[in-house]
């Protein structure tokens, strides 16, 4: 379980110095699809950075299960993030150099855990995500859609608690953007994978369990899917965005 307690933070410039997380509470149950939604510069991309601590926060806590991660020093936060946290980016920052189940084995290598059983998981990631015929290939000859699941994969290889995504569908048309929302479903399904993710796109957050909404530093809303259909949430996302541009 994630915890975000109080969170705050700021940036300096010169002088001045700007909040942008003032307070901001909310948890992430096991096997929750989370995402966070809020307007260009509201601090959602700040908020995932706090949580996996890239960028210290000011006050606050960030509990993962029983660890409270704005306690550690860095060597046990590294620890955390290469075996705890599963991270997708936008771009899916695979390396070229490296085929596609080297590349899903990246986190084990660096994270000193590789073994029999990262291998086996390896091959089992593979299998879900339909990839095990072109996991010899190299990123340069898959396409964008087998990148992504590679991508997804490869969080998921050290068994992480929390998998942190960020706009994970931004660069996507939506039919793309709708494989990468069912490959996290799947992860959640079959693997009760724990997903938090940052978008803007209410499509890719209408699959999800609960949606945070941020403004002005805060929670403004939380928003509970609660096995409604999906075009009924997101009708709900979108009046509860109208509302908040008001
Ligand atoms: N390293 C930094 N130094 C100073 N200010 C920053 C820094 N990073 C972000 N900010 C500012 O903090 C605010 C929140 O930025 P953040 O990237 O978290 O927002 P966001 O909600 O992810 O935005 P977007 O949807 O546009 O990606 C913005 O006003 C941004 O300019």
């Amino acid at each position: 379980m994630l915890q975000v307690l109080k969170l705050q933070k700021s940036y300096g410039a010169g002088n001045t110095i700007y909040p942008v997380l003032k307070g901001v509470s909310f948890t992430v149950m096991d096997g929750e699809f989370a995402a966070v939604m809020g307007s260009s510069g509201s601090g959602k991309t700040t908020l995932l950075n706090c949580i996996s601590r890239y960028i210290p926060i000011d006050s606050g806590k960030v509990k993962l299960g029983d660890t409270d991660l704005s306690l550690l020093d860095e060597t046990q936060i590294a620890r955390v993030r290469s075996r705890e946290l599963g991270f997708v980016f936008q771009d899916f920052l695979l390396l070229d150099g490296l085929t596609v189940r080297q590349n899903i084995l990246l986190p084990a290598i660096i994270g000193n855990t590789i073994s029999d059983a990262a291998e086996e998981q390896a091959d089992h990631l593979c299998t879900i995500f339909g990839i095990e015929k072109i996991c010899e290939k190299y990123p340069a000859e898959i396409s964008g859609g087998e990148k992504q699941r590679t991508a997804v994969a490869r969080a998921l290889i050290n068994h992480p608690q929390l998998i942190l995504a960020d706009e994970p569908t931004g660069n996507l048309d939506s039919k793309s953007a709708r494989a990468v929302i069912d490959t996290f479903l799947q992860a959640r399904d079959s693997l009760s994978a724990t997903i938090f993710m940052v978008t803007h796109d209410s499509f890719a957050a209408s699959f999800c369990d609960k949606v945070i909404i941020l403004q002005d530093g805060l929670v403004w809303k939380e928003l509970l899917r609660d096995g409604r259909e999906r075009r009924a949430f997101q009708d709900e996302l979108l009046n509860a965005i109208r509302e908040m541009g008001r």
